[in-house]
């Protein structure tokens, strides 16, 4: 698979010059004071996305969760759109943050159709992102397989047209097939301009459409780079995810 989505066209590069859409600026974040994460400076731009690797535990989706605004930063600042911000989530949100959370946040007692009104969703967009979904408009979502409920989640993040898109393990429990056609829409996306942090367990597939790779090890960034580096550095990557001495 890796190689099927390495080869399709890669897009041009976000300009370097670009200022971010979303940052972290010495950003430690935890829960009941104790920092989980610490001192992390990350940049998401328009067009790019940004991978966030590192083992269970390291801080992935704290790190996320303050980025987003569901979580106050303890230390350091969040800049989205270009100033520091305190916003909460629900205010970013409506100012084109889009945060799909790890737990697949479709209503299972309602139809495809109906969740994505629930949304605010039109379902024409949603099926512009994944036509496969247009047979099973009025199926009840908990009929529908963990995919093609993850494809109804982020139809419905993307159509709302966001600026910036945080997700967290999108792939989780899901089938490599579906996973890359997940991470083809996300990439279809950030070449149209969307900012995109991802968080991911699936290295492989990831690689293949980020832009930028962070690794988290115990709240602290281990490794970061680009794409390239990180395939060409497979070493110093995979060391991060040794058990800690
Ligand atoms: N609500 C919470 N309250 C207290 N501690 C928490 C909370 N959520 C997470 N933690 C702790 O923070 C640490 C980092 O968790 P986090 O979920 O950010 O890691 P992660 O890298 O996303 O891991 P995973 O890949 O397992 O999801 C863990 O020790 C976890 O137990």
């Amino acid at each position: 698979m890796a190689r099927q989505l390495a080869g399709r066209g890669r897009r041009s590069r976000p300009a370097a010059a670009a200022p971010p859409v979303l940052a972290a600026h010495g950003l430690s974040a935890g829960y009941g004071g104790a920092p989980v994460v610490r001192r992390l400076d990350i940049q998401v731009r328009a067009g790019e996305v940004v991978v966030l690797l590192g083992p269970n535990g390291a801080g992935k989706t704290t790190t996320l969760l303050a980025l987003a605004g569901a979580l106050a930063p303890q230390a350091g600042e969040v800049h989205w759109a270009g100033s520091a911000t305190a916003a909460p989530l629900h205010r970013r949100a409506r100012s084109g943050l889009s945060l799909v959370p790890e737990d697949r946040s479709v209503i299972m007692s309602l139809t495809v159709r109906e969740n994505l009104r629930v949304g605010r969703c039109d379902p024409a967009l949603a099926l512009a992102t994944f036509p496969e979904l247009a047979e099973h408009l009025d199926r009840r979502a908990g009929l529908l397989s963990g995919g093609q409920q993850q494809m109804v989640t982020l139809a419905r993040a993307l159509a709302r047209r966001p600026t910036a898109l945080l997700a967290d393990e999108l792939s989780l429990g899901l089938a490599p097939q579906i996973v890359t056609r997940l991470l083809t829409a996300v990439r279809a996306a950030a070449d149209e301009g969307l900012a995109v942090l991802l968080v991911e367990q699936h290295v492989r597939s990831a690689l293949t459409i980020a832009d930028h790779v962070h690794v988290l090890r115990h709240g602290r960034l281990a490794w970061s780079g680009t794409a390239a580096e990180a395939e060409a550095n497979r070493d110093a990557v995979a060391s991060a995810y040794l058990p800690l001495a």
